[in-house]
């Protein structure tokens, strides 16, 4: 215990404290106009006994969630996600061995040297995807979620998805709206008042929870339909190589050699729908944020295109290895990422014990949540923070440090998330030329910057025509590929 005030934060009503004080749609802003109000990039506000605090600097955050990441590395549990029938999920695991477990096995997979095995297959959607955009550019929304879906369908799974009306891309539109339909994590009213899990759906005032409940049948599936095509494949023999497959795999081998294992076939199952949730409508979201921003850039993407036409030339497609050789196109998407959080509170993290914060007690159980918002909009770290510039980063602003969350809880799947959204953009870029879509009264309809409510955000819904360049032959090479 201590004598340290709590962080400053607005004054609660008795027994209730801040309930209903905090919007349910963009909690965000309300935390950044209390962070000006009360002169702190830390503030509490307190929803019956719970403690929550809001981390509105990168500094804060990076001092609390990284470097005393082992105070802040739980989470609160999420019962509107239980409730629909997230299990063994490493998003949602409470910070535990199985946690430690699962994140062993993301990064052993993810981490920025494995991920290279899967460049074959990002390559291969990527270009596939583009040459489709070829024949259907007015497609374009259906195109880069069969891609996305494709990627993380066949690095989870190792089944390849051959065509947009495949139920594999439903499955994936259906538990993206499963996931984005709970609102902001932990702030449901079953959240808040638990035993409201429990009310009949005949009194139940929760549309929330009925959303959940509706929901499972998806979820489910998500676990399921894959997962019983590719085991088929591995005991046939004829599977690809997969996260499912080599942990399958491995762990008949140790039990065979009677080796003791922690990992269960329950373990591997969890995980693998893990990577498919947070990996495949958030790298589509990506993708769709990097269309917004080149459709409302038009000399954003000439200098994409130059600086490819520069490095890659005409007589071949980009591939990895140019990665390094294109900065500009790593500035936009560093770009696009600060522009356009997806999570513009991350996931919350929850405290394991009391700290003391710059002489602020922030009491052990606390929800914690990085303001991604206000962190990327810092005035203090970023000039003109509401300007698109990828020319930012050449004056020594720093990359957007929140997009993928913080400390021991930090996206495991960030480096192949990126490798997606660049190859994509890339190749895009070489064979295409963007340009807004023109509204009913003959004017350029111009893209609106705004993410949706929930976990996994992605951009609101905007158009834009998609043009075959004609001053590049890329249109040839990924027809012949
Ligand atoms: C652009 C795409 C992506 C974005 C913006 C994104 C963002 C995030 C964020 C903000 C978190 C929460 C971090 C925190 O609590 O501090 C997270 C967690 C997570 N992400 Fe990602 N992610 C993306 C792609 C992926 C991919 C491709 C995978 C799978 C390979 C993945 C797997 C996960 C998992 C499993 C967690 C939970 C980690 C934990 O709770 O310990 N994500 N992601």
């Amino acid at each position: 215990k201590t004598s340290c005030p709590f962080p400053p934060g607005p004054p609660g009503k008795l027994l209730v404290g801040n309930l209903g004080q905090v919007s349910a749609e963009r909690p965000e802003i309300d935390y950044m106009r209390w962070g000006e109000e009360y002169g702190s990039d830390v503030i509490h506000t307190e929803v019956l006994g719970q403690h929550i605090i809001c981390l509105n600097s990168a500094q804060a955050a990076t001092d609390l969630l990284d470097r005393r990441g082992f105070i802040y590395c739980d989470r609160p549990r999420f019962r509107l996600f239980e409730v629909m029938g997230w299990g063994l999920t490493l998003t949602f695991l409470r910070w535990d061995s199985r946690c430690k477990l699962h994140r062993r096995l993301f990064h052993q997979t993810f981490s920025s040297s494995n991920i290279k095995v899967f460049r074959p297959a990002q390559l291969f959607e990527a270009r596939k995807a583009v040459r489709s955009l070829l024949s259907n550019p007015a497609d374009w929304k259906d195109i880069t979620l069969l891609m996305s879906t494709s990627i993380i369908f066949r690095i989870a799974f190792g089944q390849e998805i051959q065509y947009k009306n495949s139920p594999y891309c439903d499955l994936s539109r259906a538990a993206n709206d499963a996931t984005t339909g709970g609102g902001t994590p932990g702030s449901a009213l079953v959240d808040l008042f638990p035993l409201a899990r429990y009310l009949p759906d005949c009194i139940n005032i929760s549309p929330s929870l009925r959303h959940a409940r509706r929901s499972r049948p998806v979820i489910q599936a998500v676990h399921d339909y894959p997962w019983n095509a590719n085991l088929k494949d591995i005991e046939a023999g004829t599977a690809a190589p997969s996260f499912m497959k080599t942990h399958i795999e491995r762990l008949v081998k140790d039990q065979s050699a009677g080796i003791a294992q922690e990992l269960t076939l329950a373990d591997i199952k969890g995980a693998t729908g893990a990577i498919f949730i947070a990996g495949g409508n958030t790298t589509w979201s990506a993708v769709q944020s990097c269309i917004l921003f080149l459709t409302k850039y038009p000399d954003t993407q000439r200098r994409i295109q130059q600086e490819l036409d520069l490095v890659v030339g005409r007589g071949r497609l980009p591939g990895f290895d140019d990665r390094p050789h294109l900065p500009y196109l790593e500035r936009f998407i560093n770009e696009v990422m600060r522009c356009l959080p997806l999570n513009p509170l991350i996931i919350p993290h929850k405290s394991l014990r009391d700290d003391v914060y710059r002489g602020m007690f922030i009491p052990k159980g606390s929800i914690v949540f990085a303001n991604a918002t206000a962190i990327l909009t810092d005035p203090a770290v970023y000039q003109d923070p509401h300007v698109f510039d990828p020319d930012r980063y050449l004056r020594g602003e720093p990359y957007p440090p929140a997009n993928f969350g913080f400390g021991r809880r930090k996206c495991p799947g960030n480096f192949l998330a990126l490798a997606s959204v660049y190859i994509f953009t890339a190749t895009l870029m070489a064979a295409f030329n963007i340009k807004k879509a023109i509204g009913v009264d003959g004017k350029p309809l111009e893209p609106k910057v705004a993410v949706s409510v929930g976990l996994g955000g992605h951009p609101q819904p905007f158009d834009c025509v998609l043009r075959p360049r004609s001053d590049t032959n890329a249109s040839q090479l990924l027809s012949q590929y």
